[in-house]
């Protein structure tokens, strides 16, 4: 038989079928709730002003050139990203206990951080990592790849809509010793609920006590808070304990940079010695897989993070979309509650935090929002809070109380 013809058909990409359905839809009022991508109050893509500013300057300046960058990325992309997430004043930068490799945004960050443990850390038997119950969809396939089998512990609690903190630290107490947890940093996706500073503390210390290895996942950075280092606050705890880490990074949401792939993969080693040699490692996986990775977006990042007066800038439009966010969380709160008198309670739309919402809606009612109102989101009832602005959030309300009732 010719070659590929047994090949069976994928399922799509849950999240990218969701932006093509919303995309061929022609319906006048639709609404896109489904990528975290952030918008304007038109709906439009943003382009940071610090990343235009930026971007002029690159452009002008004629010695940039289109050589290759060096294996492990962008030196002066990696020297900054580091301290952006462990802290300028970190004592494992300090000691040179971190290895930084610039990746293929948070997806090749993930990827890498995945591959490397898979090739050596010394599994305590099976080769397994345990991610959020729900998480990312995208950590399944991103372990499974890597044969690194992806088990869940319970993280979400469908009768407060917020943390299962209980089962959360049961199932971090539980897991064999040294086992691999994934964290997400802040902003959690897709519930948008995160561990409060005690919760995160009594996590890391029964994650010390059991020797176990924090996979942390900062895909959201600035987004939660508003503040770059409030959401750093979960990792630097966690390096301050002297648990063993990696931190994976994107600057796609914060920096506006999605399709431009811009993201990090952290190491943090016991020694400067170690640092050495795994990121010997890290090169030899990457030179087979992407050879070195896309210089635009870094150059673009080493200057918003290099130059004081643009990350002021940057900070300010980190401001700006995390501020939005939280004005429509408010807004839709205040509709459901005291204009629509929506059955239910509805407050973990303003508890939650950063780029997406848990509804609580079943996948029922998720189908109704899609086919009757022509609004877009995941089935888990996952919403994207950035596709909200003042000209459709009503009518995003009016569709939510519709099908509740
Ligand atoms: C927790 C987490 N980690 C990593 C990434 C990867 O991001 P990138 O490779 O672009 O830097 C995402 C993006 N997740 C989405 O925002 C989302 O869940 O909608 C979307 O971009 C995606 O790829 O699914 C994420 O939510």
């Amino acid at each position: 038989a010719e070659s590929f013809d047994e090949v069976a058909l994928a399922p799509l990409d849950v999240i990218f079928k969701l932006t093509a359905d919303y995309k061929a839809d022609t319906h006048p009022q639709k609404v896109n709730l489904g990528v975290g991508a952030y918008r304007d109050d038109s709906s439009k893509p943003w382009v940071l002003p610090v990343i235009k500013k930026a971007n002029e300057i690159l452009l002008k300046d004629d010695s940039v050139d289109h050589e290759y960058l060096p294996i492990t990325g962008l030196p002066e992309f990696c020297n900054l990203a580091g301290p952006l997430i462990l802290g300028a004043d970190s004592p494992a930068v300090k000691e040179k206990r971190v290895v930084s490799v610039q990746c293929i945004s948070g997806t090749g960050a993930n990827h890498l951080a995945a591959l490397f443990l898979s090739r050596f850390y010394k599994f305590n038997g099976a080769k397994q990592a345990f991610i959020s119950d729900p998480t990312w969809v995208n950590h399944f396939n991103i372990f499974r790849n890597v044969g690194v089998e992806p088990l869940t512990y319970p993280y979400y609690d469908p009768k407060t809509i917020g943390l299962d903190f209980d089962g959360f630290l049961g199932a971090v107490k539980s897991a064999p010793l040294k086992s691999v947890i994934l964290l997400h940093a802040c902003a959690h996706n897709p519930t948008g609920v995160d561990p409060t500073h005690e919760q995160w503390e009594a996590i890391a210390s029964v994650m010390k006590e059991r020797s176990h290895f924090a996979f942390f996942d900062c895909a959201y950075q600035g987004f939660a808070s508003g503040d770059l280092d409030a959401d750093a606050w979960a990792v630097r705890h966690f390096v301050a304990t002297g648990i063993p880490l990696l931190v994976c990074q994107s600057f796609a949401k914060n920096a506006g940079l999605y399709g431009e792939r811009v993201g990090a993969l952290h190491i943090v080693s016991a020694s400067a010695d170690a640092a050495a040699r795994v990121k010997s490692q890290l090169a030899v996986l990457q030179r087979s897989e992407i050879s070195n990775p896309p210089a635009y977006g870094a150059r673009l990042v080493a200057m918003i993070l290099g130059q004081p007066a643009l990350f002021d800038e940057w900070k300010r439009d980190i401001k700006t979309m995390s501020g939005r966010i939280i004005t429509m969380r408010k807004e839709l709160h205040r509709l459901l509650t005291h204009e629509l008198k929506t059955p239910g309670n509805w407050d973990h739309i303003i508890n939650q935090i950063g780029m997406f919402s848990f509804t609580g809606l079943s996948p029922t009612q998720c189908k109704a929002l899609i086919e009757e109102h022509h609004i877009y989101l995941t089935s888990n009832g996952r919403i994207s809070m950035a596709g909200l602005t003042s000209h459709n959030i009503g009518y995003f309300a009016k569709a939510l109380d519709t099908v509740v009732r």
